[in-house]
């Protein structure tokens, strides 16, 4: 029990509901004034991304995508997903690291929340027959500045993909919104997390969103 001398304790973490399996997740520092609760799909296991990519693929099922686009790295585990609960096969990656076979690719540039600086974000030549034409969704682990779906909403219509819908497990804050602009309307998320603002001593408060 707290007595009344001793300071609250920081809270660390944040409990979230995705569409009924229940995630707490650390509450992580991405600048010194900024934290968000941080999901790492891949230490999730195989029945969280069974479960994500059946409750995505019946959100976008009634758009009848022909492929699904994922973001790499964190995208690829809910690309492969969504696409076997869709009854589809082949997934295209859009890849952000630079890799030798991949020096014509197409590109477009990023800023994520997670990661240092800008990254490209590259679209396989080999790819685009896939695409031509094709009713798309993109998928992506979570979307929190919008910078990732952004780029891969511009070369998917690069490749002249019809993108019917953008999944996400989580949307982080409501930056991508404003990013995403009339796109933000395609954006299925199974659950949402606010970002955190750092109020000293170690505590993050929740920001309010409008
Ligand atoms: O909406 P945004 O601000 O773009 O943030 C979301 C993106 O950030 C993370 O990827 P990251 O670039 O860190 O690469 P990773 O998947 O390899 O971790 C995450 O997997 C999303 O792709």
């Amino acid at each position: 029990m707290m007595t009344q001398n001793e300071p609250p304790r920081a809270q660390t973490s944040w409990t979230v509901d995705v569409a009924g399996y229940e995630l707490t997740l650390p509450i992580t520092p991405v600048s010194p004034d900024r934290a968000i609760a941080l999901m790492m799909i891949t230490d999730l296991g195989v029945s969280f991304g069974e479960h994500i990519g059946a409750a995505l693929a019946e959100r976008f099922r009634p758009l009848e995508p022909e492929i699904v686009i994922g973001t790499a790295t964190l995208g690829i585990p809910v690309a492969i997903e969504v696409t076997r609960h869709l009854g589809l096969d082949r997934y295209i990656i859009l890849q952000k690291s630079p890799k030798k076979h991949l020096a014509d690719a197409l590109t477009h540039s990023l800023s994520s929340v997670t990661s240092h600086g800008t990254q490209e974000l590259r679209l396989d030549r080999a790819a685009l027959p896939l695409l031509m034409h094709r009713r798309v969704v993109v998928v992506d682990d979570v979307i929190a500045t919008g910078s990732s779906f952004m780029a891969s909403l511009a070369l998917a219509r690069q490749a002249s993909a019809e993108v019917v819908g953008l999944g996400a497990i989580l949307t982080d804050g409501t930056a991508w919104r404003r990013k995403l602009g009339v796109d933000a309307a395609m954006v299925q998320a199974l659950a949402h997390v606010p970002q955190f603002r750092n109020v000293g001593l170690g505590h993050w408060e929740p920001i309010v969103e409008e």
